[in-house]
């Protein structure tokens, strides 16, 4: 029997897997299946970003997701195919770019550790701790916002931030200073994060419980966060369509991962709200730096805050994150006042040789 694989992009290599075929070829065969199983949910995930939503609907995903036509030729298993050029073929924002990209990265993490073969990984993990409730509880202990600190090398805005960068030392000295979660960037290329940097992080004792800091696109990496020690995950709504978010939400929550949901504007928090969640296993972020421009106004903040869905959030119960350019005691009170339980720092405590102090400093404990 003879199987034509469905075309993902001009790709039509023969399914061999019923014949009988040296076993050199029948590795290639499934390394190329493989790939285009990857190519696949990419293309649909990318069918699903560009199909025409009802009015009030999963609008305002302010990506598309498709893969970069940066790579002419993408390795087929044998066969090559090409992806035109042409300029509505080139990323729109940072965003957009970095997440087509990972189309590309996940294929390539699939062909060195398949699916199955990594959730089995997630059950030998150490069990996940509450990451929303130790934000609350310290909230509670501490009456400011419960800190998420983050372990950042680099960023696309700003580059390198820490050129000594020691992602242990870093996550012990945010520890000791005070901070309730630590979020732990995974993006190797844009970042220069690495999931090892969670599993070195988690492995040297470090007790605060871990966001995985990644752009998630697909299960296979909240597997990748959960066998690498992570207790939480981002999922970004300019990113992810509603249907996306609710299988990625569930699927993550039956991983063991609790859900930073995070927003960059009012519709999108509408949008979002439309969602059943469970404010003990999801949270929302506000996400303060314009990805167009990289600029940060915390008045966004308020104005979420203040939207009739802001104050939904905070009647339904769920604990609301303010996150990006927060540098100072006052930028805390100020995000606190608008009605966020807890902040995501990153640059401002990474870039200081002495993270213990910053985060102290930050949370006026020094
Ligand atoms: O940090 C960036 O330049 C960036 C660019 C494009 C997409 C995301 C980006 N940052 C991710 C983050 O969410 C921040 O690392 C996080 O909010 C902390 O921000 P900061 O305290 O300003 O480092």
């Amino acid at each position: 029997m003879q199987q034509q694989c469905t075309p993902h992009s001009g790709c039509s290599l023969v399914d061999l897997r019923a014949r009988t075929i040296p076993a050199a070829v029948a590795s290639r065969v499934q390394r190329h299946h493989q790939h285009h199983k990857a190519m696949q949910t990419a293309c649909r995930a990318a069918e699903v970003a560009a199909r025409p939503t009802e009015p009030g609907v999963d609008t305002e995903v302010l990506i598309r997701r498709r893969a970069p036509e940066g790579l002419p030729d993408q390795p087929c298993g044998a066969m090559q195919f090409v992806v035109p050029q042409s300029d509505d073929n080139k990323p729109r924002n940072i965003l957009e770019e970095i997440v087509w990209w990972k189309a590309v990265e996940i294929a390539r993490m699939k062909e060195r550790l398949p699916l199955a073969r990594l959730a089995l990984q997630t059950k030998g993990a150490q069990p996940s701790r509450d990451f929303i409730g130790a934000l609350r509880s310290a909230q509670e202990r501490v009456g400011k916002p419960g800190l998420i600190a983050e372990v950042k090398k680099a960023s696309p805005s700003k580059g390198i931030i820490q050129p000594d960068f020691d992602p242990v030392r870093i996550a012990k000295a945010y520890e000791a200073g005070g901070a309730a979660c630590l979020s732990v960037l995974t993006d190797a290329k844009y970042f220069q994060g690495s999931f090892e940097y969670l599993q070195q992080i988690r492995a040297a004792g470090v007790g605060t419980p871990l966001l995985c800091k990644e752009f998630v696109v697909e299960a296979y990496q909240l597997f990748k966060a959960r066998a690498s020690g992570a207790d939480a995950v981002l999922l970004i709504a300019a990113v992810l369509p509603n249907a996306d978010l609710a299988y990625l939400i569930k699927a993550a929550n039956k991983t063991g991962l609790q859900v930073l949901l995070e927003v960059h504007s009012v519709p999108e928090l509408e949008r979002v709200l439309r969602l059943d969640m469970d404010p003990g296993s999801v949270m929302l972020g506000i996400n303060n730096r314009d990805l167009q421009t990289f600029k940060v106004d915390l008045q966004n903040n308020q104005r979420i805050m203040d939207s009739p869905a802001g104050q939904e959030v905070t009647r339904r119960g769920f604990l609301m994150a303010g996150e990006s350019g927060i540098s100072t005691p006052e930028h805390v009170a100020f995000v606190a006042q608008t009605g966020c339980g807890a902040i995501l720092v990153g640059e401002s405590l990474v870039k200081e040789g002495d993270p213990e102090q910053a985060v102290k400093k930050l949370l006026g404990l020094a």
